[in-house]
C-alpha cells in the first residue's frame, strides 16, 4: 500500500515533469518537499512497522500458546477435581456395605450431573461387575481400568478412550481403587466421561473466530475434534502428509515439548494455519491443540499495517498542505515582484511599487526599485539629449542641403556669367545627344567668340570686360529659345546648344541674336559684336569632332571677317 502511495507521488511527478509544470518555484517547492517527506514518512513507518511486526507476532504467538496452556491446565484441574470427588465419595461411604446405588446417586451429585447426563458414574467389586446408577449389573468385558498395577498401586486412575459398557459410546474412564485393611483390592469407583463431553467443553475454547481446539492422547490418536469422523479414527503422524504439509514438524515438536507452536498449510481449505500445543498434566501424554487461521492471528498486525498506511497518507496529506501554504508563501512575492517589474518595463512612465517583504526579495525589490529610478532618469536625460541632438542634426542638414545645392550650383554654374559652365553643358549634351540618337532629331551646336576682346579688356580695363562677358550673358540668355542651352565655354567664348533645330534654323535664329548683340548699348564708346561656327551634329560623330567642327566654323567666321556666323 505504502509502495502504491510511493509510486503514485512519483508518477505525479514524473507527469509534472511531462506537462512542464516546472516552470515555477512553487511547483518545483511543492514537488521536492513532497517527494522528500513522503520518502522520509514511509521510510519511518516502514521500519516501525518491521520492528512492531515482529513483536507483534510473537506476541500473539505467546499469547496463543498461553491461552491453550490454560485451557489445557484447566482440563487438567477438571480430571483432577473427578479424582478428589471420587476419593472423597470412597472415604466418606463405607462401600462394601452402603447401597451401590446411593453412593452413585451421591457421587453423581458431586459431579454436577443428573441421571442420563454424559458423566456416568459406576461402581465394581472386586468379581469386576460393574453397576451404574440405574442399578444394573453387568461383568466388565474388557476390565481395563482395573487391570494390574492400576488396581492395587494408584490411588486413581484414568484410561484412554474406550467404549463405555452400557452406551458403548467413546468414553474416559476416572477411578479410584477400593482397598480392604489389608491393603486388597475391593473393587472401583468411577466415572465415565464421555469424549464428547470433552469435545463441547473444547469447542468453547478459541483464539480466534475460526479457531477449534481438539485433543490427541498418548498414542497421538485423535481423542476429540470438531470433526467427528476424525476421533477415535487418525493418529498424528510424525512424517511429512501432503493433505497438510508442515504439520508432523509440529507433531515431533509435541514429542519433546511442553508448550509450542507452528506453521502448516491446509491444502484442501487453501489456508495457512497456526497450531499451539500444551499438553495436560492429569492425561500423561495428551495434547491439547488448538488450530487457527494464520490471517486471523494476523489480523491485529494487518490492522497496524492499515493504520501506518492511513497515518502515512493523514501525514502526506499534511505535508503537502503546509509545504503547498509554504510555497505560495515563497512564490507569492516572487510573481508579485516580476508582475511589478514587467509593469515598470511596459509602462516606463508608471512607478514602480515596491514589494512589501522583510526577506531578501524585499531587498531585490529595493534594488529594482533603485535601478528602474536611475533608469528612468537615465532615460529621460538621454531622451532630451536625443531631441536636442535631433534638432541639431536637422539644422545642420539643411546646412548642409543648403551648402550642397550651392556646391552643386557652383559646380555647375559659371560665377561670372551665372551661365552653365563647361561641365554642366557637357551634362545636357550627354543626354541630348542621347534623345536625339533614339529619335533621330536635328541637333546644332554653335560656338561664339567676342570680337576683339583683348583691345576691350585693353581699352576698358579687366572689369568692363568682366561686366561685358556679363551682359552678354544675359542677353544671350534672354534671347534663345526655352529648350536651347547656352553656356560659358571659357574666356570670351560661349556655345549654345539647340535641340530639334537643323544648322539652318539655327543659323537663323543666332543671326537674328548676333544682330541684336551689335546693337545692344554696352555703354561703350564702341559696339560689340562676336562671331559664331555653327554646326548640325552628324549621327555616330563625337562631341569632339563635333566641337572641333564648330570650331573650324567659327575660326572662318573670325577669318571672313568676323561679327558673322559660319556654318560648318
Ligand atoms: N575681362 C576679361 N577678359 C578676359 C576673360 N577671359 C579672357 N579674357 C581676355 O580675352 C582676350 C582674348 O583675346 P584674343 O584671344 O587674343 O582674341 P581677341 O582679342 O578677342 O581677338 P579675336 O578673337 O581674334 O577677335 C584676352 O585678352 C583675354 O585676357 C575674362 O574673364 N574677363
Amino acid at each position: 500500500m505504502s509502495l502504491i502511495v510511493l509510486l503514485f507521488f512519483q508518477s505525479s511527478v514524473l507527469l509534472s515533469f511531462k506537462a512542464n509544470m516546472f516552470n515555477s518555484i512553487k511547483a518545483k517547492v511543492i514537488t521536492v518537499f513532497s517527494l522528500i517527506m513522503a520518502s522520509f514518512t514511509i521510510l519511518l513507518l516502514c521500519i516501525f512497522y518491521i520492528s512492531e511486526r515482529d513483536q507483534l507476532v510473537n506476541l500473539e504467538l505467546q499469547k496463543s500458546t498461553e491461552i491453550s496452556q490454560l485451557h489445557a491446565r484447566s482440563l487438567s484441574q477438571e480430571f483432577e477435581q473427578y479424582v478428589a470427588i471420587l476419593k472423597v465419595m470412597k472415604n466418606t461411604y463405607d462401600l462394601q456395605q452402603a447401597d451401590s446405588k446411593t453412593i452413585l446417586r451421591a457421587l453423581n451429585q458431586l459431579l454436577k450431573v443428573g441421571e442420563g447426563d454424559f458423566i456416568n458414574a459406576a461402581f465394581v467389586d472386586q468379581n469386576f461387575n460393574l453397576t451404574d446408577i440405574s442399578g444394573e449389573t453387568r461383568k466388565v468385558a474388557h476390565p481395563l481400568f482395573i487391570h494390574g498395577d492400576m488396581r492395587d498401586h494408584k490411588d486413581y486412575n484414568i484410561t484412554v478412550p474406550i467404549h463405555a459398557s452400557f452406551t458403548n459410546e467413546p468414553v474416559i474412564v476416572v477411578s479410584v481403587p477400593i482397598l480392604n485393611e489389608q491393603k486388597k483390592w475391593q473393587g472401583a469407583l468411577a466415572v465415565a466421561v464421555p469424549l464428547t463431553l470433552i469435545s463441547e467443553k473444547l469447542s468453547a475454547i478459541k483464539l480466534a473466530k475460526e479457531s477449534y481446539a481438539w485433543l490427541s492422547d498418548a498414542n497421538g490418536l485423535i481423542v476429540s475434534h470438531p470433526i467427528k469422523e476424525v476421533i477415535m479414527s487418525t493418529s498424528l503422524s510424525t512424517t511429512e502428509d501432503p493433505d497438510f504439509p508442515g504439520f508432523y514438524k509440529i507433531v515431533k515438536q509435541t514429542q519433546s515439548n511442553q508448550n509450542g507452536y507452528g506453521e502448516y498449510y491446509d491444502t484442501k481449505l487453501a489456508e495457512d494455519k497456526i497450531v499451539t500445543f500444551s499438553s495436560i498434566e492429569v492425561l500423561p501424554k495428551w495434547t491439547l491443540f488448538v488450530t487457527t487461521e494464520k490471517s486471523e492471528i494476523f489480523s491485529n498486525i494487518d490492522e497496524l499495517l492499515y493504520r501506518i498506511v492511513t497515518i502515512s497518507c493523514l501525514l502526506m496529506l499534511f505535508y503537502l498542505f503546509v509545504i503547498a501554504h509554504l510555497a505560495n508563501k515563497i512564490a507569492k512575492p516572487i510573481s508579485l515582484l516580476t508582475k511589478q517589474v514587467k509593469k515598470a518595463i511596459n509602462c516606463p512612465n508608471n512607478e514602480f511599487k515596491m514589494v512589501n517583504a522583510k526577506d531578501e526579495i524585499g531587498q531585490l525589490s529595493e534594488a529594482f526599485y533603485i535601478s528602474f529610478k536611475k533608469i528612468n532618469a537615465y532615460t529621460s536625460s538621454l531622451e532630451e539629449m536625443v531631441s536636442q541632438r535631433t534638432l541639431e542634426i536637422s539644422t545642420k542638414n539643411t546646412q548642409l542641403n543648403e551648402q550642397n545645392s550651392e556646391l552643386e550650383k557652383l559646380a555647375s554654374i559659371d560665377a561670372l556669367t551665372q551661365l552653365y559652365n563647361r561641365r554642366a553643358f557637357m551634362e545636357y549634351v550627354n543626354k541630348e545627344l542621347s534623345r536625339a540618337k533614339r529619335h533621330a532629331t536635328p541637333v546644332t551646336l554653335a560656338i561664339l567668340d567676342i570680337d576683339h576682346f583683348k583691345s576691350i579688356n585693353d581699352s576698358y580695363g579687366h572689369n568692363i570686360g568682366d561686366d561685358i562677358l556679363q551682359k552678354l550673358a544675359e542677353q544671350l540668355t534672354l534671347n534663345i529659345r526655352h529648350e536651347d542651352v547656352v553656356s560659358r565655354w571659357g574666356g570670351e567664348e560661349f556655345v549654345i546648344l539647340m535641340a530639334k533645330t537643323t544648322s539652318q534654323q539655327a543659323y537663323a535664329h543666332l543671326n537674328h541674336i548676333r544682330e541684336l548683340i551689335s546693337k545692344f548699348d554696352f555703354s561703350l564708346n564702341n559696339n560689340i559684336t562676336f562671331s559664331a561656327g555653327m554646326v548640325d551634329y552628324q549621327p555616330g560623330e563625337s562631341f569632339e569632332s563635333w566641337s572641333h567642327r564648330a570650331d573650324q566654323a567659327l575660326y572662318k567666321a573670325k577669318a571672313s571677317g568676323r561679327n558673322c556666323i559660319v556654318q560648318g
